[in-house]
């Protein structure tokens, strides 16, 4: 069997094939040579990334096997990420992995600005030796902003504290009493930007943030103002920054991203007091080391079908190792059912009974999605697209979660309600040591069949030699019974056979069975492992 693929679209850390290990094929392809990367994608399982690559809704149209795009860093700008997830193709980055590293860099720039390191350096290195030229400014006591307060804002706060600065921040999103933990005063943009020495920004670039820092900010500034952007190109308006500088209108500003990569704006670049680096923020052998083994990490994971913790397009989380075998079977109960009543119902409930309730069971939402639109629709069904699946169909989706369990010490039931109100259901669970998948219940008949890949459910009147009946019908078919269980409602009443056979069912075997039974259900179920 050939090895799924795995791209790698820029230069990553030779940590990142070590990661993956031998179970891929791992193939390179420059992400920015566009006609090779869409060809490239042909045949790709997963593709990994950096910034450079764009990884849009044509790439994900052209690689129909695709499973996983994983960008080796934080910001996710060059990945359509809701392209993706209609495909059903999931999303992760490694969102810690280059938080040190960008917060350091920021951190180095400040420092850079305020003593005038690169331009000194230039200097002396063109043969000079000016000392009174680059007087710079102490951080001591001064007023430094921080626009952004997740996680790389806290490491930079973390980091400046030693300078015995007055720190104060803008982000709407942090309350006051979290900023007062990390001893930071909250303020609105305005002040922030009227009180600041120094402001360092790190926020996403999103239509909010575009632009947030233009010419009406600058117009608040104190001249010393000097202020450095390592997060996303745009944030600060490219235009609004160059006459600030030019008019003198602040001292400085260091940028480390672009609105457009690599720039060419030379009336900006030019600018004798602003201090550039390409887009460094992440480039350490640390960060791009951690990148490389997380995203390896999740595309392992995710390539083996699993939920992935680092996931952006996924609501499973982390999974703990109670509830992980009770995936794949929620997955088959989700089949199961589907099978069973072959229509589309308006609600789903998913009913998790037992020990597991102490758990956090999301993830079992997701995998009886995935499992009840895995043979109902052409396209690939992720545990990325399957809520979607559901939405779209506006299927009322509905989760109970209850520590009661009678009979077993866990039991997964999904029930569906169809338009006319009837409901349709299928219990399961896992027993003994080797956690053996069973079915426990179809529409409220008590059984225990272990599951399998092909199953038949028979429903007909109760009555002597119904068995002798379907059992003569599928030996003369070739077809071996391996597992069966009967239960019944009342004496006379109606009864319910569960087979396992060790093949699929022919359609004249069925309408065979049908016949030399009465059945008033008959269904075919085959479970196809994903
Ligand atoms: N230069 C480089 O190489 C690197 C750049 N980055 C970039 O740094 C930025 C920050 O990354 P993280 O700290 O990991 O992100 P994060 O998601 O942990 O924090 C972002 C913060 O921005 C705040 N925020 C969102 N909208 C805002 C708004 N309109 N005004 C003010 N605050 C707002 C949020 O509340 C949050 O606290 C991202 O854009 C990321 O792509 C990250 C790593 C390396
Ligand atoms: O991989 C890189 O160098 C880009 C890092 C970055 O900007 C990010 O992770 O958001």
């Amino acid at each position: 069997m050939s090895k799924p693929v795995v791209l790698l679209a820029e230069q990553l850390s030779p940590a990142t094939v070590d990661a993956l290990g031998p179970d891929f094929e791992v193939r390179q392809v420059d992400g920015t040579d566009r006609p090779a990367l869409l060809e490239a994608l042909a045949e790709a399982n997963a593709i990994l990334v950096r910034s450079a690559t764009q990884v849009d809704a044509e790439a994900i149209a052209a690689a129909p096997n695709l499973k996983i795009i994983a960008r080796a860093g934080v910001g996710l700008d060059n990945v359509d990420t809701p392209a993706a997830t209609k495909a059903g193709v999931m999303v992760v980055n490694a969102p810690t992995s280059n938080i040190t590293s960008a917060a350091e860099l920021a951190v180095g720039h400040i420092i850079s600005l305020a003593r005038h390191i690169p331009n000194a350096n230039a200097s002396m290195k063109a043969g000079d030796w000016k000392r009174s030229k680059y007087t710079g400014v102490e951080l001591f006591e001064k007023t430094i902003g921080i626009v952004g307060l997740g996680r790389i804002g806290t490491l930079v706060v973390d980091r400046l504290k030693g300078f015995g600065v007055n720190l104060v921040a803008y982000d709407p999103y942090v309350t006051p009493a979290r900023a007062s933990q990390l001893g930071v005063q909250l303020l609105s943009l305005e002040e922030l930007m009227a009180q600041s020495d120094f402001i360092t920004i790190h926020i996403p670039r999103t239509p909010e943030t575009t632009g947030l820092i233009g010419e009406a900010e600058f117009a608040l500034a104190k001249p010393e103002l000097r202020i450095v952007n390592c997060s996303r190109g745009g944030i600060i308006d490219e235009n609004a920054l160059r006459d600030a500088l030019e008019s003198g209108k602040i001292a400085g500003a260091a940028l480390d991203v672009f609105v457009t990569e690599p720039p060419s704006n030379r009336d900006l670049l030019d600018q004798p007091n602003l201090q550039l680096t390409p887009h460094l923020g992440a480039s350490t052998d640390e960060a791009q080391e951690k990148a490389g083994v997380s995203v390896a990490r999740s595309v392992r994971l995710a390539l083996a079908g699993e939920l992935v913790p680092d996931a952006v397009n996924v609501a499973g989380g982390i999974i703990d190792e109670y509830v992980r075998p009770g995936i794949p079977l929620m997955e088959k109960l989700g089949q199961f059912l589907q099978g069973l009543i072959g229509a589309s119902p308006v609600a789903l409930d998913i009913e998790v009974h037992g020990e597991l309730a102490r758990y956090e069971v999301k993830a079992l939402r997701l995998a009886a999605l995935k499992g009840f639109f895995t043979n109902i629709v052409t396209e690939q069904v992720s545990y990325v697209n399957a809520p979607l699946l559901a939405e779209e169909r506006g299927l009322d989706v509905r989760m109970n979660v209850d520590e009661d369990s009678d009979e077993y010490r866990n039991v997964l039931t999904l029930r569906a309600t169809l338009s006319d109100g009837k409901t349709v259901s299928v219990s399961g669970t896992l027993t003994g040591v080797k956690q053996i998948e069973k079915l426990v219940g179809i529409n409220g008949y008590s059984i225990e069949v272990p599951l399998a890949a092909h199953h038949l459910v028979m429903v007909y009147s109760d009555r002597p030699g119904v068995v002798a009946l379907y059992g003569a019908a599928l030996g003369e078919a070739g077809v071996n019974i391996a597992g069966m269980q009967i239960a019944r409602d009342e004496e006379g009443g109606q009864a319910l056979s569960v087979l396992t056979i060790d093949e699929p069912a022919s359609d004249e075997l069925l309408a065979r069975l049908r016949d030399a039974i009465g059945a008033s259900e008959l269904h075919e179920i085959d479970i196809v492992e994903s």
